[in-house]
């Protein structure tokens, strides 16, 4: 038999699969449709799987697939939970995950509550290039706080990869609706951003203190997103210094709780600092046969709750967003 997890950062909810621990590892077409199906039809779905992999740099390798079964470079919320996989199965509090695009940092952190286990981990690389997002606008080579008519007539946008897509925008007041439209669109086939792009909209609420709510490629409306809320926290930090201390983490609040980012500017933007600080809160004990997973079977799943999302739940009670 063959142990999985479901967990989350924020409730952006992943399964993890380490392939370490297989007879046989699972193909790359073999765990796509196993992503979709999870994703889709097990405890009310998830939206996303990630694969444990060895490296041969790092302590361990993770690799992110949207539940539409596409694969991501980054994910940040997903990063924290593989970082206290991977630490609990290696007794290590700090060491280095091998991702698609780098090796990233992470470490154990204080814990966000009683009973929510945090992990502080690197958001690298950064990029604010057309050729690295990939976007095409006119004749812009970055979108930095752009008036954009063609996204929304009046809003600003930037755009930035860390490594993965995001197009960020600062409003007044989050409309789902408008967000929703634009990231159908802008996931659709030749637009804008020929690899799709998660968009963002954030609310400032107050000083080092923001809202956001996150849609995904490959997912649609997520309870919060990684990477989305750290590279907005590097934009806010560039566009609004006199809301930005930087002697202090930024709060990020968002639909599933909220979460740290702490920001190191650099005069050449690229080379600033995101670390991502936050809850990695496992929630199911899964246990299945290899052979199903190589099938695709999962009608046959033994199941347990681990009792941590209880404590989660009254951290999310005990802050005022
Ligand atoms: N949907 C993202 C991948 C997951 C990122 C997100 N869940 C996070 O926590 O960073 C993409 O296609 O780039």
């Amino acid at each position: 038999m063959v142990k999985l997890l479901k967990v989350h950062g924020s409730e952006n909810q992943f399964f993890i699969l380490d392939q370490t621990i297989l007879d046989n590892k699972l193909s790359d077409s073999e765990l796509k449709n196993l992503a979709i199906n999870f994703c889709k039809n097990i405890l009310n779905g998830a939206d996303g799987l990630l694969v444990i992999d060895t490296s041969d740099d790092c302590l361990g390798k993770m690799r992110v697939i949207n539940a539409d079964g596409s694969e991501a470079k980054m994910c940040g919320n997903g990063l924290r939970t593989v970082s206290r996989y991977l630490s609990e199965k290696y007794q290590l509090n700090e060491f280095h995950v091998e991702t698609l695009e780098s090796n990233l940092s992470v470490k154990k952190a204080p814990d966000f509550y009683p009973g929510v286990p945090a992990f502080s981990v690197e958001i690298s690389p950064i990029s604010f290039k057309k050729t690295d997002l990939p976007f095409s606008y006119k004749d812009l080579n970055e979108m930095i706080n752009e008036e954009i008519p063609e996204f929304v007539p009046g809003e600003r946008f930037s755009a930035i990869a860390v490594p993965n897509p995001h197009l960020i925008s600062f409003v007044s007041n989050i409309q789902h609706d408008i967000l929703n439209h634009l990231g159908q669109k802008l996931n659709s086939a030749n637009n804008y951003f020929p690899e799709g792009v998660n968009i963002s909209f954030a609310k400032i609420l107050d000083k080092n203190k923001l809202f956001v709510q996150t849609f995904e490629r490959g997912v649609g409306f997520t309870n919060a997103c990684g990477t989305g809320m750290s590279a907005t926290s590097l934009v806010f930090a560039l566009l609004y210094p006199d809301q930005f201390d930087s002697n202090k983490d930024i709060t990020v609040y968002n639909p599933g709780g909220m979460v740290k980012t702490n920001i190191e500017l650099n005069p050449i933007k690229e080379l600033s600092k995101i670390h991502l600080i936050g809850n990695a809160t496992f929630t199911h004990n899964i246990e299945v046969s290899e052979e199903a997973l190589h099938q695709n079977q999962l009608d046959d799943l033994r199941i347990e709750e681990t009792g941590e999302e209880k404590d989660y739940q009254a951290f999310v009670k005990s802050i005022n967003r």
